[in-house]
């Protein structure tokens, strides 16, 4: 699993940590770390020219000790001072390791420029000689590694109300913080690199699950199980005016763990549905959970949906599904899988608004409406209304395709009649929904109808381990 703290989580682990440990160790480790990033990253040091952005807290002192590790090896390293006062004890080791003091002149030929301006001491924005440096690299292609976080994002948020810098690889310390995962920040760090500085922390604010925590969760067949015991789903979704959504929602069900699913709709659906998936059975009839609302268009019984939510078995609601939530009554067997726009409808907000501060609305719905939120998009939040916050991130943008998320909600309804929590079931449902776009895709174009033939062969690369 990989978490992210708060930046008040990390300071007092780190103060924790600094407490116990000679003068400076931490920032040492993390400027070793940072120097092996960048040496990586450009491939060959000897020779490389490399800038460093300064401003005027520790984060520019990581990238001033990074800098004269890399100079002792050869790179050509020119600091450029954004601010009177510097990491003092950096500056000299920089100066005496062979680096040296220079311009933004220095950018435009430039192998690689790195961000030290700030790190997780840092307000949204950059100033304006800060800014300008950043916009002569982004103008002649220079990369930027980030130290710590990008500047100029708010790193408790992953919000970005600001200018910033747009990282090639960022480079952190310690643990993630939020804005590695949240976007539009997350998308600004580039890939993250985490350094273990030793830090003892306690538990995250946001998590990320990986293959291994998604294998543990994947509910199993064992010996004594039977079509009933691995759950049976309910689909009610797609209409006259939408049938395609209830054929590929029911692709994404069969591609999950259920024993079986019940289709619930009108007849010429149901015909549809059963022509696409033989083995799927038309008409009412005991379920484990349902996955609602897909494609129901303007064919929705808000009335009837009411009623499923406030029965016993859990819900995913998708889509048109989505207008009968209401913030009366305890919801929380419930999964809601807006994305922004619906979202933003749901919150009497814009999209953009949405957009901008994804955590802080997902965190606000599912407190709100007192269900488990999965907010789509490039990146995935699921926030449950306990306060939990997970996220997706390895999705690719092929994804973005008509259907896909109908093939998420038949697919988390799964999870769900698997026995899998909204929380669990949100989180499994998103990994191996993603999973499987890569697997498709492999850098082409996919149909949803693609992604949910390549669930069983996603889940048995992964249940292989
Ligand atoms: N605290 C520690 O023990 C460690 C800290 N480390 C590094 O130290 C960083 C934190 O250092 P600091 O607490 O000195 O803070 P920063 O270096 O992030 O920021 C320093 C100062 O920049 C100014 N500032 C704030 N917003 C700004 C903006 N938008 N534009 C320009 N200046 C702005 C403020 O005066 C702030 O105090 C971490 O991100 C990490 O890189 C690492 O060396 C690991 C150990
Ligand atoms: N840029 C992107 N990169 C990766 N995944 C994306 C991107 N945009 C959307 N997605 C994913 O694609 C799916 C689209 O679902 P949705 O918006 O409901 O579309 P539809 O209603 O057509 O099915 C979601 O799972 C979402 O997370
Ligand atoms: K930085």
């Amino acid at each position: 699993m990989r978490r992210a703290h708060t930046v008040e989580q990390v300071r007092a682990a780190e103060a924790d940590l600094m407490a116990r440990l000679p003068e400076g160790t931490l920032m040492q480790r993390a400027a070793t770390g940072l120097a092996v990033a960048i040496s990586n990253f450009l491939g060959s040091t000897y020779g490389a020219r490399v800038v460093l952005l300064i401003g005027s807290g520790d984060n520019g002192g990581d990238a001033l000790y990074a800098g004269a590790r890399l100079a002792r090896r050869g790179a050509q390293v020119t600091a450029v001072l954004l601010s009177s006062k510097v990491h003092e004890l950096g500056l000299q080791a920089l100066k005496t390791s062979g680096g040296r003091v220079g311009s933004t002149d220095d950018i435009p030929t430039a192998d690689l420029v790195v961000d030290g301006i700030v790190g997780i001491g840092g307000r949204p924005g950059l100033r304006p000689d800060a800014l300008a440096a950043v916009q002569l690299a982004e103008q002649y292609d220079v990369p930027i590694v980030a130290v710590d976080t990008p500047s100029g994002v708010d790193v408790d948020t992953g919000e970005t109300p600001e200018p910033h810098v747009n990282a090639a690889l960022t480079v952190t310390f310690g643990t993630h913080k939020i804005c590695h995962f949240i976007d539009p920040a997350a998308t600004a760090c580039g890939p993250v690199h985490l350094v273990d500085i030793g830090l003892d922390l306690p538990p995250a604010a946001v998590e990320s699950l990986q293959a291994a925590d998604i294998r543990n969760l994947y509910p199993v067949p064992h010996g004594e199980s039977d079509k009933y015991s691995r759950g049976v789903l309910g689909l009610m979704v797609g209409s006259t005016q939408y049938p395609g959504a209830a054929v590929i929602a029911a692709s994404g069900a069969l591609g999950g763990p259920v024993g079986m699913v019940r289709y619930v709709g009108p007849d010429t659906v149901a015909e549809a549905v059963r022509a696409a998936h033989p083995e799927i059975v038309a008409g009412n009839g005991r379920v484990q959970a349902w996955a609602i609302g897909s494609g129901l268009g303007d064919e929705l019984d808000i009335p009837l949906i009411r009623e499923l939510l406030d029965a016993e078995e859990p819900v995913v609601l998708d889509a048109d599904g989505l207008k009968a939530l209401d913030d009366a009554g305890d919801h929380v067997d419930v999964l809601a899988t807006p994305h922004a726009g619906e979202l933003a409808r749901l919150l009497d907000v814009d999209r953009a608004t949405v957009e901008a501060e994804r955590l802080k609305y997902a965190r606000l719905a599912a407190e709100r409406f007192d269900v488990t939120i999965l907010l789509k998009g490039a990146t995935t939040v699921i926030a449950s209304p306990d306060g939990q916050v997970r996220v997706n991130l390895n999705a690719t943008p092929w994804l973005a395709t008509a259907g896909a998320g109908d093939v998420l909600a038949g697919l988390c309804g799964s999870l769900l009649a698997g026995g899998l929590s909204p929380l669990d079931a949100g989180s499994v449902g998103a990994y191996l929904h993603a999973a499987a776009a890569n697997l498709a895709s492999s850098s082409g174009p996919i149909t949803a109808m693609s992604v949910a033939a390549a669930l069983p062969e996603a889940t048995r690369y992964l249940l292989r381990g």
